[in-house]
């Protein structure tokens, strides 16, 4: 055979890479479990060696974040979350870095006294007791170490004394802090602040990931999540909740063989859209499509609205969706839907084999307990995607009881409706009927705008509709709805909102794989 040119022919088809498939994220223990593996731990290891791992781990990291610092100012607390501080000022100040210590109170047991006697051996000032005045000259490059409370914030006790003063003092500084195990006054388990809380730059997450970090105000004070195992393997077990990010998320993307055909791409059924509130149901139609799935009809309950304004949406009366349509349908119901969806809920309850209600079908939901019974009794999977004040309304109770356990009020959710459960938010928490639950790392406040609810319903519907395993097509919708946003601020800055319609643009440009 002579070698020519380079061939004009296509090249021979090449094999996809296959996906990965679906994996399980990173485990987000809470404090029960953190204080187990701590004291197991401990008695495996050498006296004092946990904390000796969590002051270089600390030391370590901030030197690495603040490479230009001339000094570094840390507090701490009478706890072990002071002692790690004590341990990371006494090795800071071994590396050539000034190094000035406020001490909230004495220690009086256990590895804090070991470390702050280390300390006070090594030479360092440590000012215990008084107020707390930043060292003189702390500038911007500077590094602070918050060290006053991490796992052992009392729950439901605001800070107080001595540790509620240095909180204020850290107010407004100029120097970037980084947060030892958890901003101080953030709770590990909920993510909730009984009181005045660090807003750090940085936190430093030991042994364990907290859910706290990830959820309800935690985002706002963790600022950038770092986490050290300190060199231990902490058990995880089927409920633990999982952080849903892009390793966990990407092998989930339904594949799209060479044959694929709209029949094969799955039909999605969206209905809502009373009078006025049109849009919301074509959002989520759009999204759906979008998403990929083979056809999209629109169900309006308001028969004088509008043609949808996108011409690949198919128009139906909601009395089309029965029979044979309705044993193929991935359904998603409610966006727009006002007073009047409910009363096509049952059907869609007792008929439709993947289901995902929105917005007023949760509304209806909360208000008829033969919906709840009906959806408490059905087989097939269905999908419940409140916001917190329709959560609370689901579960009878406040919006704040709401937000101050995300992950319980979730899982709650899940168990009272037998349904897959996404409570919206920053840190959106996903919850299963079986126990399985997740915490999603993407996101942010651009979505912060009305109609990006609508889009989720349908982009998980989309996917879901395209024969993804139910908590696969929960995950994966959650996350990249997410991470679109995070693509959109990325390329633009924070602080820029992003409208329902630019959102479908970013998750179609969003890279699949
Ligand atoms: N042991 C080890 O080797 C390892 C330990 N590790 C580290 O230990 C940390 C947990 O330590 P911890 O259990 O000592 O609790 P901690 O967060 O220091 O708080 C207790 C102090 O706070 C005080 N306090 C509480 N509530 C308050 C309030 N509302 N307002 C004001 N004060 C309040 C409380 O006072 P009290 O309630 O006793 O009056 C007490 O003085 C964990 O987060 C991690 O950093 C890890 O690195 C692994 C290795
Ligand atoms: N601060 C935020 N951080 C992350 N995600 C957010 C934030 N604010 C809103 N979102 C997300 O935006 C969407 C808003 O949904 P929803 O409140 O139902 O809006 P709408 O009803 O207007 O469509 C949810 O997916 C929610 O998780
Ligand atoms: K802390």
């Amino acid at each position: 055979m002579s070698s020519g040119p380079a061939s004009a022919l296509p090249a021979a088809p090449q094999r996809l890479p296959r996906r990965q498939g679906p994996a399980e994220g990173l485990p987000l223990h809470d404090s029960a479990l953190l204080r187990r593996g701590e004291a197991e731990a401990a008695r495996a290891l050498p006296p004092h060696a946990l904390m000796a791992r969590a002051g270089h781990a600390v030391a370590r990291l901030g030197r690495a974040l603040a490479p230009h610092a001339r000094q570094a100012w840390v507090l701490a607390g009478a706890g072990n979350n002071g002692g790690d501080g004590l341990v990371a000022a006494r090795l800071l100040r071994a590396a050539g870095l000034p190094v000035s210590v406020w001490l909230a109170a004495e220690p009086q047991a256990g590895d804090a006294c070991w470390a702050l006697a280390q300390a006070r051996a090594a030479g360092l000032a440590v000012s215990a007791g008084g107020p707390p005045q930043p060292p003189e000259g702390l500038g911007p490059d500077d590094l602070v170490i918050d060290a006053l409370l991490g796992l052992g914030l009392s729950a439901r006790r605001p800070p107080e004394g001595p540790v509620a003063t240095a909180l204020a003092a850290l107010e407004g500084l100029p120097a970037g802090i980084l947060a030892v195990d958890l901003p101080s006054g953030l709770a590990a388990d909920t993510g909730s602040c009984a009181g005045p809380a660090v807003r750090a730059r940085w936190t430093l997450s030991l042994l364990g990931l907290k859910p706290g970090l990830w959820t309800a105000a935690g985002r706002d004070h963790a600022g950038t999540i770092w986490h050290d195992d300190l060199g231990v393997a902490l058990p995880a077990t089927a409920s633990t909740p999982r952080l849903l990010d892009a390793p966990g998320c990407a092998g989930c993307w339904p594949d799209r063989p060479h044959t694929a055909h709209k029949g094969s791409q799955g039909d999605l059924w969206a209905l809502g859209g009373a009078a006025g509130m049109s849009g919301a149901i074509e959002l989520a139609a759009r999204a759906g499509l979008a998403a990929g799935a083979g056809r999209v009809h629109v169900l309006r309950l308001d028969p004088t609205a509008a043609p949808p304004g996108h011409p690949a949406l198919m128009t139906r009366a909601p009395e089309a969706l029965r029979g044979e349509a309705l044993a193929r349908a991935t359904v998603v119901a409610g966006c727009g839907g006002g007073a009047g969806v409910g009363a096509w809920l049952p059907a869609l309850i007792a008929g439709a084999p993947r289901l995902l209600l929105d917005a007023d079908a949760l509304n209806a939901l909360a208000t008829d307990p033969a919906l709840a019974q009906g959806l408490r009794t059905r087989t097939a999977p269905a999908m419940l995607t409140p916001h917190p004040l329709e959560a609370a309304r689901l579960l009878g109770c406040t919006t704040e009881a709401v937000q101050a356990d995300r992950l319980a009020a979730a899982r709650q959710l899940a168990q009272r409706y037998g349904a897959m459960v996404v409570l919206k938010g920053s840190g959106s928490v996903l919850a299963a009927p079986d126990g399985r639950s997740a915490i999603n790392a993407s996101g942010n406040a651009a979505l912060a705008s009305g109609g990006t609810g609508d889009v989720l319903a349908g982009w998980i519907g989309g996917l879901w509709a395209q024969g993804l395993d139910a908590w696969d097509a929960l995950r994966l919708g959650v996350w990249s709805h997410g991470a679109a946003a995070d693509a959109w601020q990325a390329a633009r800055g924070p602080g820029q909102p992003l409208d329902a319609l630019r959102l479908i643009e970013a998750l179609q440009n969003l890279p699949r794989g």
